[in-house]
């Protein structure tokens, strides 16, 4: 009997061999024969890995060379027109980066996690196709290993779902195109052996979905389950429970429901009805999107109250979503304290925790073996060991955290505003850029040399003080008025604030995919959140010594460092953050003290930690807005704070960012013309704002007319008083050779623009 399952494996690559390849190939560096071989060596690898763990189902298809919706849409034909002269290889990365003539499709976060995926385009002209090609050669190479792999897809309900109409609005309606080329791809599966499993990915169902899409379902899963007997599919969700599909889904002839039982607790309301139906209950109880060891007595029980519903025999031992949101392996941390590391577990250890729970609760302890047991009261006493840990504890801080009385800072935004124009004297559509510069070789040399000791700190500073250096005459010589020092010294946005916390952690090789090569290595909470120093001010003090103009202060707010690190487990979200917000507000009197006018607290992952389901939208708003608070209270009125957030939605949440009471916010809308702004208008929003005028996604240079165009859309929305202009995000990912003329571009404009309104 089949146990134990893996919803899907991280495919970047241990040491980021999938990034290297990838980057190198479009580098024009070497072939795509190099990409596929090295593809091909990860996905042998990762899948000897689950099967060396005793993991029993073991996903083909799980990889993908940059998204897997982008697969998806491959898979089906639905190719967007204007790339229609392409082929192969070229045509998927064009579609994933664009080309010189086409813009890329656009990419937006996956449900409330990191990860970002290629957004499918449909149109009423479109011809499905099926291209099953991927799939078959992926099922067949475990096969040669002697691996039968289940085969994984994305649902046609999340694909319509998470796709864009170029025409009309409802995506759904496409379901009639689509379904047709499911069938033909379950037929071609049907055929690769005498019985497949059949892994359809549908975390749309963990969303709260209006009672039309609710209706597509039954059809959907009946159409498909019915074209071959010999494939048992099983219906995948995750991120939060899913009850109304799952009603739906036990009376189609499905094999299997995946549920996830850590972040969606309502799952259990739809046990008795999965046990009537007889269906597999594939359990989603070994955390796919954090790095603590998994807690296996506790675990146990878990599956002892699931099993008091589902029957033993119909219950498979799961994570609770895909690996891809966790980093490889721990094997290579070196420098972690030995301590803190017995703590963690990622992706490769869970598939041992998988495999031990498993035996665990189908053998119970007396079955397991000598080893198994050690194992067993290894995973006891890590866990005990945290839980009693003193390092974990700082009573300080939750004392000042328990006692915080100021919670918003002083003066009404109209009073605010009135005093720092006068202080600030900026003109309107004001220039200023979102933060980073590009982050060149030179810089992450000297830093991977700094950390590894091979260079001093002086050396290392001074090579971060001449990119200052340049970033600031660069920024004067093109007509930037309000500057950023460029954040050479941040490997990353949050990273860099979680080496320099008090409770945080921090990996050598922790890699996690973020979109396509790109990669993050997020922090881990472990305990509780103080500021040692500063963290800041040495470098902006330095970059507003090196002008005279206005230099910004930039900071990554509390939302966003909670949002992007691993947190503690043992303590409420909302708490954890507000101890970072408090952090953060005496960095910012430290700043202030330090002369700096202007401070940037960026929240760009506000959105992403949007509760799935409405219910719980308020309470994580309440919190959130009140942690962004919290972290500018100490600002003088005269300081103006500004926030910044990219791909977002902001239709149902503007209310929420008038609350958090920045002065300004920028914000990207390049791609979306003025779109994105309009609600801005709608509600009366009076703040300032700094809607994005380029995209810088991608490495194309924007014209003058291009902008200035762009300006005027803004500005039939918006007065120019409440106007900044900016580019849509950071530039860290460019190179300077796009950025330089995309900026000065942007000033000509602005200029052009300023001489016609006598500005
Ligand atoms: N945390 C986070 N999430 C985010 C964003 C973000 O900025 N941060 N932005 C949005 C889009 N996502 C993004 C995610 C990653 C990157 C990105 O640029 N990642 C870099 C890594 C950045 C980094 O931390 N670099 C380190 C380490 C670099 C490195 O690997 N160095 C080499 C040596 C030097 C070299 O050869 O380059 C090595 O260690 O082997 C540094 O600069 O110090 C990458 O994948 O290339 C950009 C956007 C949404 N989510
Ligand atoms: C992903 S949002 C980026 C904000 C940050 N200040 C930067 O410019 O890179
Ligand atoms: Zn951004």
């Amino acid at each position: 009997m089949q146990k134990n399952y893996i919803i899907g494996f991280p495919r970047i690559g241990e040491q980021r061999e999938l990034k290297r390849v990838l980057e190198s190939f479009w580098a024009k560096n070497c072939s795509f024969k190099d990409v596929v071989r090295v593809a091909s060596e990860l996905k042998e690898r990762h899948w000897n890995y689950q099967r060396e763990a005793g993991i029993d189902f073991i996903s083909s298809n799980d990889f993908s060379l940059y998204d897997n919706m982008l697969d998806t849409a491959f898979m089906l034909g639905a190719i967007p027109k204007r790339f229609s002269e392409l082929k192969g290889e070229e045509l998927y990365f064009a579609m994933a980066r664009g080309t010189k003539s086409s813009v890329a499709m656009e990419m937006t976060k996956w449900f409330n996690t990191n990860y970002h995926y290629i957004v499918p385009e449909l149109s009423t002209d479109d011809e499905y196709k099926l291209d099953a090609s991927k799939i078959i050669d992926e099922y067949k190479q475990a096969k040669k290993l002697g691996i039968k792999t289940k085969i994984n897809i994305i649902g046609p309900i999340t694909f319509l779902g998470l796709s864009k109409r170029v025409d009309t609005k409802d995506s759904y309606e496409f379901l009639s195109k689509i379904l047709p080329i499911y069938r033909e791809l379950l037929q071609v599966i049907s055929k690769l052996d005498e019985r497949i499993t059949l892994q359809i990915d549908e975390p749309i169902f963990a969303k709260d979905n209006d009672v039309k899409v609710l209706s597509l379902i039954k059809p959907t899963y009946d159409a498909l389950a019915n074209v071959s007997k010999n494939i048992n599919i099983v219906v995948t969700t995750y991120f939060e429970h899913s009850n109304e599909a799952t009603k739906v889904l036990v009376n189609t002839p499905i094999w299997g429901i995946g549920l996830d039982f850590l972040y969606g607790d309502a799952n259990f309301e739809s046990l008795s009805l999965i046990s009537k139906s007889s269906k597999k209950l594939v359990a989603g109880v070994v955390d796919g999107r954090n790095i603590w060891k998994n807690d296996i007595v506790k675990t146990d029980a878990l599956l002892q109250k699931i099993s008091k519903e589902v029957a033993k025999e119909d219950i498979i031992i799961s994570t609770s979503c895909s690996l891809l949101h966790t980093p490889f392996t721990l094997e290579y941390e070196e420098k972690l304290d030995a301590k803190i590391k017995n703590w963690l577990s990622f992706a490769k250890e869970k598939l041992d925790e998988v495999s031990l729970i498993s035996k665990l609760f189908f053998s119970s302890k007396n079955g397991l073996n000598e080893e198994e047991l050690s194992l067993l009261n290894a995973n006891i006493k890590a866990n005990e060991d945290r839980k009693t840990s003193t390092i974990i504890h700082d009573e300080a801080v939750t004392k000042r955290v328990s006692k915080i009385e100021k919670f918003q800072r002083d003066g009404s935004y109209e009073k605010r505003i009135k005093l720092q124009k006068e202080l600030l004297g900026y003109k309107d559509l004001a220039i200023t850029t979102i933060g980073s510069f590009p982050q060149t070789t030179e810089l992450r040399e000297a830093r991977a040399k700094f950390k590894n000791s091979d260079i001093t700190k002086e050396a290392y500073e001074s090579v971060m003080k001449s990119y200052i250096d340049e970033c600031i005459t660069f920024q004067e010589e093109c007509g930037i008025e309000v500057l950023v020092h460029g954040e050479p010294e941040r490997n990353d946005m949050v990273e860099y604030f979680g080496e320099q916390l008090k409770g945080y952690g921090f990996s050598q090789n922790g890699w996690v995919q973020s979109y396509g090569s790109r990669c993050v290595k997020p922090p881990f909470i472990y305990g509780d959140i103080s500021r040692p120093k500063p963290m800041t001010v040495d470098w902006i003090t330095y970059a507003q010594s090196k002008t005279n103009k206005i230099m910004k202060g930039m900071l990554t707010g509390p939302v966003t460092i909670l949002n992007w690190s691993f947190v503690r487990d043992d303590k409420p979200r909302n708490e954890v953050s507000k101890q970072i917000a408090v952090a953060l507000s005496d960095e910012i009197d430290d700043l202030q003290k330090a002369g700096i006018k202007i401070i940037q607290v960026d929240e760009a992952a506000f959105k992403e930690g949007y509760p799935l389901r409405e219910k719980k939208i308020k309470i994580y708003e309440e919190w959130a807005v009140r942690d962004f608070k919290i972290a500018v209270s100490s600002s003088k009125e005269e300081t103006q704070i500004h926030t910044h957030m990219c791909y977002s939605e902001f239709n149902d949440i503007i209310k929420t960012i008038e609350a958090m009471d920045a002065d300004v916010i920028s914000i990207e809308t390049a791609r979306s013309g003025n779109e994105l702004l309009k609600v801005f208008k709608e509600v009366g929003y009076k703040q300032e704002v700094g809607p994005g005028v380029y995209d810088i996604h991608s490495p194309r240079v924007p014209s003058v007319e291009e902008i200035v165009k762009q300006i005027k859309l803004l500005l039939e929305v918006l007065p120019k008083e409440q106007l900044w202009i900016n580019p849509d995000c950071g530039l860290k990912t460019r190179k300077y050779e796009e950025v330089k003329p995309s900026l000065i571009n942007m000033v000509k404009a602005v200029h052009l623009v300023r001489d016609e309104l006598n500005i």
